[in-house]
């Protein structure tokens, strides 16, 4: 349950901040209310866009100016041919200009729209429920956090930069070569059935062949996630080569795919080529005719054949980023698929409030029912009340419903039938910030983040002081370790801690719990990865922390617990006996059982150290 167990340490610092929830609406209407705060950057765009197709637009016109009016008719007006060159110049310079502003002003519009939704998107997710997370994998979550918004980032710089500045250039071009002969235009206008019959047969072929190589590397990218995270355990069962398959398959089929699409994106673009080329011998043909006729002038031939030219370019584009638009329209629909899912554990819209300072920690569990899958109860009817101050072990075989239990007290779930109660208060009138404050808990594998060892201790609140953090490490004694460290408390630490033996990682957590002073301490299996020494050192920490203090802990190793105030012995979701390590002892019952196994592992543990010391 790594995913929920870090939310509730973020919890634990501080609340992460209300992200609003989009409504669903058509995906590219959201979209549309992300841009509105980029209203005045959009309009500086068109504005550049229009400048920047009208400068290039000009040129042949200028061209035709030259030829007609200066070359054709003999006037050796040798003033304002420079000038035209000079003009011409200005405009390909202001067409750079222009062209480049509207670059930069749109990329900057889009990718901030998409850092803001990436954001909100991955707040979302940490604020989902462990339910959540048992559903789905994630490498999948991690393909919307980052293909999907990668794939709103490609809308931003092509889809919508090709939409606005294709678009403009095609209207343009047709509203000069009708302004330049209306007869010619007309001619080319019957091109346009042809493109669109072309475009429309390409698009849907190459929507599949794209779509197929998205999904396969998703596909690739969720593997890849999945095995990182698994790495210890895919070398520790030597599943290296069968991994290797599986990637060698999952990569061809990618491979196979991108060739497809690349296939399919020459075929269309070579036809547009084709249909540009044969476009150009029909207007040389019928203009040639004209100007030989004496009906066209030349420099309007001449334009005509540039702007062809330049007619079939933004209506490639256009096509090609059909592709991108849908991927684009599936991103944001799974986007918003995430969006859409609220979290089954929630605050209450009226919440109750619970000052940290002021719990006294009694606990009470009222009949409570709980299972994953309905029909599987894994708590059943439980009845337990927990003083102020008191320590309560917990053993129980495995599975038997202990760290579920402890789920239900963090409200990692939503109990089904009863309730829990701390100090009377239903946990679920209270604010989860609130209850993650007040109920603290150290687990057997503890999650340390990248970053300095102060700032794991603190978890990242800069309001808490490095003294604070160094005489919690000094009181779990894991300060002279850290002292030892190349940095000291500065030492940076890789993701998961991965650099530390799991005691080390332990220790440190112990001491994150004792800097957030939880008013209920929940150990969970905590000192199992523990050499017999330093779980002494942490005994001792303990036993002085848990002072005043209610603290449940569950153990398998039964020493840790044997102290207890008293000990819940749980099997198959119910208490089957509770009492002192005496008391059960005499009952002669599970625990006893359970004790005596634990002292038979003792002594064959002694025998074997034994002989390999002799
Ligand atoms: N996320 C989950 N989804 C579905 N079933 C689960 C989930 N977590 C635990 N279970 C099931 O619930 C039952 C109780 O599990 P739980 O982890 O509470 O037992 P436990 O007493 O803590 O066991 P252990 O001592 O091995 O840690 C088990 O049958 C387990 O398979």
């Amino acid at each position: 349950m790594p995913q929920a167990i870090n939310n509730w340490q973020m919890d634990q610092k501080a609340d992460l901040g209300k992200a609003p929830k989009p409504e669903y609406r058509s995906a590219f209407r959201t979209l549309a209310s992300y841009s509105k705060p980029h209203r005045f950057t959009f309009f500086l765009v068109f504005i550049c866009t229009i400048i920047a197709i009208s400068a290039e637009l000009f040129q042949p016109y200028l061209v035709k100016i030259a030829i007609d009016d200066n070359l054709m008719v003999g006037k050796n007006d040798f003033g304002s041919l420079i000038a035209i060159c000079a003009i011409y110049l200005g405009l390909s310079l202001s067409g750079l200009l222009f062209t480049y502003l509207q670059n930069n002003l749109l990329q900057f519009a889009g990718q901030s729209i998409v850092a803001r939704i990436r954001k909100q998107l991955f707040e979302h997710i940490t604020k989902q429920s462990m339910s959540y997370f048992d559903k789905t994998p994630n490498g999948s979550l991690i393909t919307h956090v980052s293909s999907d918004t990668e794939a709103l980032n490609q809308f931003f710089n092509q889809v919508l930069l090709s939409l606005l500045r294709d678009g403009l250039t095609l209207v343009l071009i047709l509203a000069m070569m009708f302004q330049l002969d209306a007869t010619l235009a007309t001619y080319c206008l019957i091109l346009l059935p042809i493109i669109a019959i072309i475009a429309i047969s390409f698009r849907t072929f190459m929507r599949k062949t794209y779509q197929m190589a998205r999904t396969r590397l998703s596909r690739l990218i969720a593997f890849v996630a999945e095995n990182l995270s698994g790495m210890n355990l895919i070398q520790a069962f030597h599943q290296e080569k069968e991994q290797e398959k599986q990637f060698k398959e999952r990569n061809e089929s990618y491979f196979q795919a991108n060739i497809r699409e690349i296939r399919t994106n020459v075929l269309f673009n070579r036809s547009f080529d084709i249909l540009s080329n044969l476009s150009i011998a029909f207007v040389t043909w019928v203009g040639g005719k004209a100007v030989l006729g004496e009906g066209l002038e030349f420099g309007i031939l001449y334009a005509f054949i540039t702007y062809i030219r330049q007619f079939f370019q933004p209506i490639n584009t256009i096509t090609q980023q059909w592709n991108t638009l849908q991927s684009a329209t599936v991103a944001v629909s799974r986007i918003w698929g995430i969006f859409d899912v609220s979290p089954e554990v929630a605050d209450k819209p009226e919440t109750l409030s619970l000052r940290k300072e002021d719990v006294k920690g009694k606990l009470d569990f009222n009949r409570v029912s709980f299972a994953y899958e309905s029909g599987t109860p894994v708590i059943r009817e439980l009845e337990l009340h927990v003083r102020p101050g008191e320590m309560l072990g917990i053993v129980g075989t495995t599975g038997a419903g202990k760290s579920s239990l402890i789920s239900l007290l963090c409200r990692f779930y939503d109990v089904q039938e009863g309730d829990i109660l701390i100090d009377g208060i239903d946990i679920r009138e209270l604010p989860q910030s609130e209850l993650h404050r007040i109920v603290g808990l150290v687990q057997q594998e503890p999650y340390l983040y990248a970053g300095s060892i102060v700032d794991n201790v603190r978890m990242f609140d800069g309001t808490i002081s490095k003294e604070t953090v160094v005489r919690a490490c000094e009181f779990v004694r894991a300060d002279p370790l850290i002292r030892r460290m190349k940095d000291g408390y500065e030492t940076t630490l890789s993701e998961r801690g991965s650099g530390l033996s799991a005691g080390e990682r332990q220790l440190i957590s112990f001491a994150r719990i004792i800097v957030f002073q939880p008013r209920i301490l929940i150990l969970d299996e905590a000192t199992a990865n523990l050499d017999s020494h330093t779980e002494q050192l942490i005994q001792q920490a303990l036993h002085a922390v848990s002072k005043g203090r209610t603290t449940l802990v569950i153990a398998h190793r039964l020493s840790t617990i044997m102290q207890a105030d008293r000990i819940l012995v749980m099997k198959q979701g119910e208490i089957a006996e509770q009492g002192t390590h005496e008391e059960l002892i005499r009952l002669q019952g599970v625990y006893e059982e359970l004790y005596r196994h634990s002292q038979g592992e003792q002594n064959d543990e002694g025998k074997i150290a034994n002989s390999s010391l002799r």
